[in-house]
Order: structure tokens, then sequence, then C-alpha cells
């Protein structure tokens, strides 16, 4: 909402500004950035949506780039006041190898904090992920805790361990001078499990009951919580921590906050059905239909098949070791020191969020409605 008294005259910048969240993030900074006058959308694959965009009063400049290439980051990055980084490779199912995932995540995420400090740009939002924390490959569970809670965070798998890499590598960096003597001020979100429009797994669920006769049959048990978030919130939180960070350098620097909102607690699968059931969707069984060792059986199996069909084609199922360990412990957040920091409250009641994640997988073609 631009508010006419203010000036605009900001810079900022939106790595990874096409992807599910980026886009949200670079919607909400239209609306609610009054200060925006320049908004540069970073992207390895430039959304057609971009196009729609530039014809308001912020000059929203595409950029097709890679993260991974240092020059291209630094030259993006220049005259930026402020960097969100959202880019990375989200690949829990093997798609990309370790190495290509690291390459994106963590040298990524180097080169946009070395195009700052060059380039003198001061604050730098990096979009982290509550799986830098947990669950862990212990499995223990994380039952409504705060950004102060102890958990032992180990992990094995590419995708936590680069985050919690490149999330490092962001709260390192506050404080180091950039170009012009001045600090860098960083700090990091942690969403937990994103959802709303434009959320690819959903829409695999949705087509996958559709294709089981409007039925999805239950994996895990309904008592093992797991932490969600309405992307237009997450999007919000970026908005208002960027702004915030300027004027609060040096409480909010180096800090981490979880993503949160009122969406309520709920197993992975009964989540989903919040918004599937109402399009035509049901939830087979009370309890899982396959029994827990089965099902570590048949991740197992999904492992090595990847393995063995690799150098034939990519074979990467939703169910895997890994996504099985993450659905099945339970990992929640309770907190609120983003509230405390920065003001942040929800732009989204639960019910809001919930409609529109329900209208628009209604909207999606082969609905069941
Ligand atoms: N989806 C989720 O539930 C969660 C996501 N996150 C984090 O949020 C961020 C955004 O995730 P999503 O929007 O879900 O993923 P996404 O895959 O929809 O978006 C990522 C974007 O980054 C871009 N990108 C990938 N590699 C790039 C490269 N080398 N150079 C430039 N751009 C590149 C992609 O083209 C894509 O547009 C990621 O950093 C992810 O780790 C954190 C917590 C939960
Ligand atoms: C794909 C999983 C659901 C199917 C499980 C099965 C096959 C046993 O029924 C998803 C369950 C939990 C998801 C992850 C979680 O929300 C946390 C995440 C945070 C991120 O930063 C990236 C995405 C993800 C790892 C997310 C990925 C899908 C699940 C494993």
């Amino acid at each position: 909402m631009a508010d006419s008294t203010e000036v605009r005259e900001l810079v900022y910048l939106v790595t990874g500004g096409c992807g599910f969240l980026g886009e949200h993030v670079v919607r909400m900074l239209l609306q609610r950035e009054p200060r925006l006058l320049e908004l540069r959308v970073f992207d390895l694959h430039l959304g057609a949506w971009l196009e729609e965009l530039k014809t308001g009063p912020v000059q929203v400049t595409a950029i097709q780039g890679d993260v991974t290439q240092a020059h291209e980051v630094a030259a993006a990055v220049a005259g930026a006041h402020v960097v969100i980084h959202t880019a990375g490779l989200v690949d829990v199912f093997g798609r990309a190898s370790p190495e290509t995932i690291y390459e994106v995540n963590v040298q990524g995420t180097k080169n946009v904090i070395e195009a700052c400090v060059q380039t003198g740009t001061r604050f730098l939002v990096y979009t982290s992920s509550m799986e830098v924390v947990g669950p862990n490959i212990k499995g223990h569970h994380f039952y409504r805790g705060n950004e102060d809670t102890p958990y032992e965070a180990v992990h094995r798998h590419p995708y936590p361990c680069s985050k919690a890499q490149a999330e490092r590598l962001v709260l390192e960096a506050n404080g180091r001078k950039v170009h012009g003597g001045l600090p860098l001020v960083t700090c990091a979100l942690r969403p937990t499990g994103i959802y709303g429009e434009g959320h690819q797994i959903m829409r695999d669920f949705y087509h996958q009951g559709l294709r089981l006769g409007g039925r999805l049959f239950r994996t895990i048990p309904a008592s093992v919580e797991h932490g969600r978030v309405y992307v237009g919130n997450v999007a919000w939180m970026h908005v208002l921590v960027a702004r915030e960070l300027q004027q609060r350098a040096a409480l909010m620097g180096g800090q981490v906050y979880f993503c949160y909102d009122q969406s309520p607690y709920k197993s992975y699968e009964d989540f989903n059905m919040e918004f599937l059931g109402p399009c035509g969707l049901r939830l087979v069984e009370t309890r899982p239909l396959v029994p827990y060792w089965l099902l570590m059986l048949l991740a197992a199996l999904n492992a090595l098949l990847q393995w063995l069909l690799r150098p034939l084609l990519l074979y990467a199922p939703l169910l895997n070791p890994y996504t099985l360990a993450v659905a099945n412990t339970a990992f929640t957040v309770n907190t609120d020191k983003a509230r405390r920091h920065f003001g942040y409250e929800p732009l989204f009641s639960w019910e809001d969020s919930r409609t529109r994640t329900i209208r628009w997988v209604q909207a999606m073609e082969g609905s069941a409605r």
C-alpha cells in the first residue's frame, strides 16, 4: 500500500524471485513497500508474469542469472540497498546431485555475501529453513519449540546441510565492513513447510488423489505434528524484516527468526486435507494403511532403485528414507520473536490462508469439482 507521503528511493534485489516463495515476496514488496523505487528480480528462469508488473510506479527489472556465477550476482547487487536471497535448490528427492545442491545453496550464498561486501550493499535477508534445525537424523521430536529451544541439529542429507552452512555464512557476515566502510547487517528467516498458491507438492498430491479416484491414503499417524506456514505470511515477514533491519540493525543483525502464523498444528497429510478435502478428495483410514516398517522398506527400496537406475533415468519418487523421516517426526514452532523484534503480525488469518489456497486448488486444471 503506497503511502503518498513516502519518497521512493530504495532499490531491492530478490534472488529466486520467480520461485514459489520468491513470486509472493516480489508481489508483496510491490504492494507493501512504499519506499521502493526499483525492484530487481533475479532468477535462473524468469516468469512471463513479470511483464504485467512493469506498468506500475516501481521499476521492475528482470535479471536472468545464476547465483553460482559470482560476476552475475555482483552485477545484479551493485547499487541495491537491500538483498532478499531466496534462491535455492529445494531438493529432498534426489533429483540433483549433492554437489549441485551445495553449489547453488552454499556457493550461491557466498557469492551474494561477497557481492554485498564488494558493492556496498548493507542489508541482507536470507531465506533459511526449519530444516537447518530439524528434524535431525535421530528423529528427535521438536514440539512447539522456539529459536532458543535446545535441539541436537545433526544432519546428513545435502539439503539441510547446505541450508545450515549457508545460514551460518550469512550470520557470520553480520558486521563485516562493506565497500564504503559501513557494516553489513544480515538476518535469516526459517520457514517451516510453506503452503499456498503455487505449492508444487500440494499440486502433486492433488493430482495423485484425482488419479486414485478422489482418495489419498494415510501414511503417517495423525498425531505427528508438522509445522506449516502460509506463503503470504512468509512473504510479509520478508518485507517487514527487510524494512525493519534498516531501523533496528543492533537488535536484528545476526538473528534468526522462525516463520509462523496461525496455521493449525496437524500432521502433514491432515493439514493438506484442509485444502484438498473441500476440493473433493478424502483421506482414507484413520490410521496409516501400511505399517511403518513396510514404509521404511519401501523407502529404502526407492533409494536403491534411484541409485541403480541413475545411469538410465531419473527415478525420484516422493517416498525416500529422508522424506519419510521428516514427515514422521514432529516439528512445530511456537514463538513470538518476530513480533517482539520487528512487530510482525500475520497479514493473513488462518481462514484467509485456507480460503486462498482452496481457491487456487479449485482453479487447477482437472479439478474434481
Ligand atoms: N518450500 C518450502 O516449504 C520451504 C522453502 N524454503 C526456502 O525458501 C526458498 C524458496 O523456496 P521455494 O520457493 O519453495 O523453491 P522454488 O524452487 O520454487 O524457488 C527457488 C527459486 O530459485 C531459483 N534458483 C534455483 N537455482 C538458482 C540459481 N543457481 N541461480 C538463480 N536462481 C536459482 C529457481 O529458479 C526458483 O525460481 C529456498 O531457499 C528454500 O530453501 C525454506 C523453508 C520451506
Ligand atoms: C514429501 C513429504 C510428504 C510425503 C511423505 C510420504 C511419502 C511419507 O507420504 C513432505 C513431508 C514434509 C515435507 C518437508 C517439510 O515441510 C520441510 C521442508 C522444508 C524446506 O525447507 C524444503 C521442503 C521441505 C524439506 C519439505 C519437503 C517435502 C516433505 C518432505
